[in-house]
């Protein structure tokens, strides 16, 4: 099911809504969004097409106008894929590939598609499929039944709804067979992590892009992949890092983005399990980014949607806002007096002020990139890792204060 694109970059017409729920503003900061999921899965953007809704038209997203004037502009310019920035029904995807013509994608299938270009361990690929099976369950229409003809089904059907039915067992067949590979995999990596021991466990989480895998490898001099693309991390990757006199171990984790698909978050649950079994949450934040305090809600979405009811999902977290160098506010002129002073205005002081008194303390304002203020970096990560460590190791406490003077 894995397939892995061509470099060849794609052009791409991306079509999105403005509803009751998503304004003029949010809507753009979405496609914005879907525009750079376009460039990290190697398309390019040609062109924007936004429509006003009270809510999206239940047969094909956007009105039949529209969708003409969408036509048009795809056979003017041979563009041969067009994304929608929302999970698109079984109905209207077939609806909107006869109308259109061309390939459409949605958002959950773009991402289905970064995350198979990208998984490189056979976990990853495993889960990858496995989620892309989940995707196309529901969506299997005639155009798939090229999978009979793979399965070698000799004369077994005739056309129509029975093929669909077999391209549906096949499909059936195959996340059976992915749900037990990976239910070996993750026994084995359970294991893995028992066998860690009990030492305290720190897990970098956050949005994706934020800079999580770039802290990592300035913490603890490690080589992992990092780029300005979405979803760079597709594996946790565990180092032990030792600040001061105390050893820790330091996971780096599979970014988060808004709207996760579902599909997703069920099969990502072992990289998750991490997150779960992480004595010490690191919230990684791009404060360089407009929308960081949105993404900050999305990511606190997920932890409570992966988080098992009756267990609570709240654990030690420090926010650590990272590319302060990148960090720029909008400004008023002295002699403006009609702008309303918003966060848009707010200096990195203000959001310091505001974020320690939320936080009571628990956060600190870095670079990675720079390496600015890793030190206090490091002060906090100890000082919380110490408190753990000191309950569970009573005995040894004794330890830090030689080591202190040495500091
Ligand atoms: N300006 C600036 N850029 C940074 C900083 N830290 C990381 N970056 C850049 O941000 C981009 C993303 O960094 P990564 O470390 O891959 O981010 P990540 O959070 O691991 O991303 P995913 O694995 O995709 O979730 C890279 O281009 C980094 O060079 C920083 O402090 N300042
Ligand atoms: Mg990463």
């Amino acid at each position: 099911m894995i397939e892995k694109r061509d470099s060849n970059i794609e052009n791409v017409v991306l079509v999105g809504v403005i509803t009751k729920e998503q304004n003029e503003e949010k809507s753009k900061e979405y496609l914005d969004e879907l525009e750079f999921l376009t460039y990290t899965a190697g398309g390019e953007v040609v062109k924007r097409f936004v429509q006003k809704l009270e809510y999206p038209n239940p047969k094909t997203f956007i009105g039949s106008g529209k969708l003409d004037e969408v036509r048009s502009f795809i056979q003017d310019k041979e563009i041969k894929t067009v994304i929608f920035d929302d999970e698109l029904n079984p109905a209207q995807l077939r609806n909107i590939e006869k109308l259109l013509d061309c390939k459409v994608l949605d958002r959950t299938n773009l991402i289905l598609d970064i995350f198979a270009q990208r998984a490189e361990t056979s976990y990853a690929r495993t889960q990858v499929e496995l989620a892309q099976c989940q995707y196309l369950l529901p969506r299997l229409t005639r155009m798939w039944t090229h999978l009979e003809r793979q399965k070698g089904g000799i004369g077994l059907r005739g056309p129509g709804e029975t093929e669909i039915e077999t391209d549906r067992r096949i499909i059936r067949d195959k996340i059976s067979l992915l749900k037990k590979r990976l239910k070996k995999i993750d026994s084995q990596m359970s294991i893995q992590r028992k066998n860690r021991g009990k030492m305290v466990r720190v897990a970098l989480i956050g949005y994706t892009n934020v800079g999580k895998s770039t802290l990592m490898n300035v913490i603890s001099k490690s080589e992992v992949f990092a780029e300005n693309k979405l979803f760079a991390t597709l594996d946790t990757t565990v180092r032990k890092v030792v600040i001061r006199n105390i050893p820790f171990l330091l996971t780096d984790t599979v970014g988060f983005i808004r709207k996760l698909p579902t599909q997703l978050v069920e099969s990502f649950k072992s990289t998750l399990d991490e997150v779960r079994e992480a004595d010490l949450l690191l919230h990684v934040v791009d404060i360089s980014h407009s929308n960081f305090e949105d993404h900050i809600a999305s990511v606190n979405n997920i932890i409570s949607e992966i988080t098992p009811q009756g267990e609570d999902s709240s654990k030690p977290t420090i926010m650590v806002f990272n590319k302060i160098d990148a960090f720029k506010h909008e400004s008023i002129e002295e002699d403006d007096l009609t702008t309303e002073r918003s966060k848009e205005h707010y200096t990195l002081e203000d959001w310091k002020k505001s974020w320690y008194a939320k936080m009571e303390n628990k956060c600190v304002f870095i670079s990675a990139l720079k390496k600015d203020n890793l030190e206090d970096f490091k002060k906090i990560v100890f000082e919380e890792v110490k408190k753990i460590h000191i309950t569970r190791f009573p005995y040894n406490d004794f330890l830090y204060q030689e080591y202190e003077e040495n500091v």
